[in-house]
């Protein structure tokens, strides 16, 4: 059944919706109060990086499907179902900030007047859905059903993610509600988990926490084998192949990044303390995570002791490849770390370094390559693994280099190579490997 859709708001979440919902066959209205970024998806430009996103913005809008407004009416009035993907950005003591989901939710009850469906896909603390359907009552006066749809998707691989994704949950009270939404999704084929709404709620801040605390336990593992002289990549490759504990996510590396974990983390410590609860192992996953983003820095000291001065190359910016979000990215408390010390940072990212260069301006060089980014340098740092970073060879580094000494925070090599290249090359929870020697 092919069903008039309205998204409010044009981040990752609701364009991806609206894009990947429109191409199956639904008609999409994507309103956002961002008239910079609606005027950019009208000329068929997407305002951010994600893989296979423009095109199916270009298709979708030419076939008449999908458009965009900055008009709600527009968006709402005639919408059957209107989905909110506003941000949810960490607010006080860390919890999550609501405040554009309930802006999005008057405005729906002032322009909707097709009784639709209202679906909240933002990630949102349990009995914020039951919050937002007494708004809509408040200012529209009659009653519409919510139904919480919290999104998986990851930024990258949003578009893949949203067409084979794991499963799709819906929470609702109403069962036609729930049934209308679950109608809307039928063309991917893809299991659907149908719970209560606070359930559904739950479901995504348990998924994004577990996750987090997959990452955090794998590079304390790799800090211990580090010091007992194991190897992390090994560990993790016997360990995952546990059904029960899965490869995924079992990546040691400097930290989780990105604007979902380490805010859906925090926000979910807060909504335990809510309840008077305190969330044990969150408050370490969140403590690791941040003593894992100084980790490289760390290193470059203990082997360099004074870095003033230095000339360092910073290889990757952005908090995971395929993505030019740098929102917590460990790339910025590396630099910090390093500007405090003196060192002499040039930088280089694909698609980020705009994004950088905003904060950081004069302050960093910036290089247009692998290549010009690590010339005659002391220190190369390997931050987030862009396949051109990874594709760089041990042999580019040696002769553009002064003395290769390699940190690699993503662990691109194997220690092999690096033995047989003559460079010096630290990793994650692996044993170093020296050229020349180290004191
Ligand atoms: N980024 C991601 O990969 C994922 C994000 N999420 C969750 O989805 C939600 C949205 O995240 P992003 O897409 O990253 O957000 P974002 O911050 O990139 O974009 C939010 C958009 O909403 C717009 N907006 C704000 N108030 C509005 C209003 N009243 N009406 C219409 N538009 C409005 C903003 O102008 C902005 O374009 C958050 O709750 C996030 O936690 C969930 C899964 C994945
Ligand atoms: O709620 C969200 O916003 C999304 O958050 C994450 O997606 P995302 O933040 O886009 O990226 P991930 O691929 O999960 O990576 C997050 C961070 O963890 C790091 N990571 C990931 C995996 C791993 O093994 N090791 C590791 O250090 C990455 O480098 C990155 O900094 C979840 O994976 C999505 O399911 C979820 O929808």
């Amino acid at each position: 059944m092919k069903m008039k859709l309205a998204i409010a708001g044009t981040g990752y979440v609701g364009l991806v919706t609206g894009v990947t919902l429109s191409d199956v066959g639904h008609t999409v209205t994507c309103f956002d109060v961002d008239e910079q970024k609606i005027q950019i998806l009208k000329q068929g430009t997407s305002p951010i990086f994600e893989p296979g996103l423009e095109e199916m913005i270009r298709k979708n809008t030419e076939e008449g499907r999908l458009s965009f407004t900055t008009k709600p009416k527009i968006a709402y009035e005639e919408a059957e179902c209107i989905f909110i993907a506003v941000g949810t950005p960490e607010g006080q003591n860390g919890s999550a900030n609501l405040q554009y989901v309930e802006r999005a939710a008057i405005a729906i009850a002032k322009h909707a007047k097709n009784n639709p469906v209202v679906v909240i896909k933002s990630t949102v603390p349990v009995g914020t859905n039951e919050k937002i359907e007494k708004i809509l009552y408040e200012y529209s006066g009659h009653h519409l059903n919510v139904v919480s749809n919290p999104e998986f998707l990851r930024e990258g691989s949003a578009i893949v993610d949203t067409f084979s994704g794991d499963r799709i949950v819906i929470g609702a009270s109403d069962k036609a509600a729930g049934d209308r939404v679950e109608a809307i999704y039928k063309p991917l084929k893809l299991p659907i988990v149908r719970t209560d709404i606070r359930s559904a709620e739950m479901i995504k801040y348990a998924s994004n926490a577990f996750l987090a605390t997959k990452i955090s336990f794998i590079n304390e593992i790799a800090i211990l084998c580090e010091k007992t002289g194991a190897n992390i990549i090994d560990v993790a490759k016997g360990m995952g192949m546990d059904k029960r504990i899965g490869e995924q996510f079992l990546r040691a590396g400097i930290g989780f990044g990105g604007s979902c974990f380490p805010k859906d983390t925090n926000a979910l410590q807060k909504l335990a303390l809510d309840y008077d609860y305190q969330f044990k192992i969150l408050s370490s996953v969140t403590e690791v995570n941040h003593e894992q983003k100084k980790h490289l820095f760390h290193k470059a000291k203990q082997y360099f002791q004074d870095l003033n001065g230095k000339k360092v190359a910073i290889l990757g910016l952005s908090f995971k490849p395929n993505t030019d979000d740098i929102r917590e990215a460990p790339s910025l408390d590396l630099i910090q770390e390093l500007l405090l010390e003196g060192a002499e940072i040039t930088v280089y990212d694909p698609i980020a370094m705009e994004n950088v260069k905003k904060i950081y301006g004069d302050r960093l060089q910036y290089a247009s390559s692998v290549s010009e980014c690590i010339e005659d340098k002391e220190i190369a740092f390997i931050v987030t693994e862009w396949k051109d970073i990874r594709d760089t060879s041990f042999a580019t580094y040696r002769k553009l280099m002064r003395e290769p000494m390699i940190i690699d925070g993503r662990n691109c090599y194997s220690l092999e190579e690096a033995a047989k290249e003559h460079v010096n090359y630290i990793s994650i929870g692996r044993k170093p490997v020296f050229f020349k020697k180290f004191q």
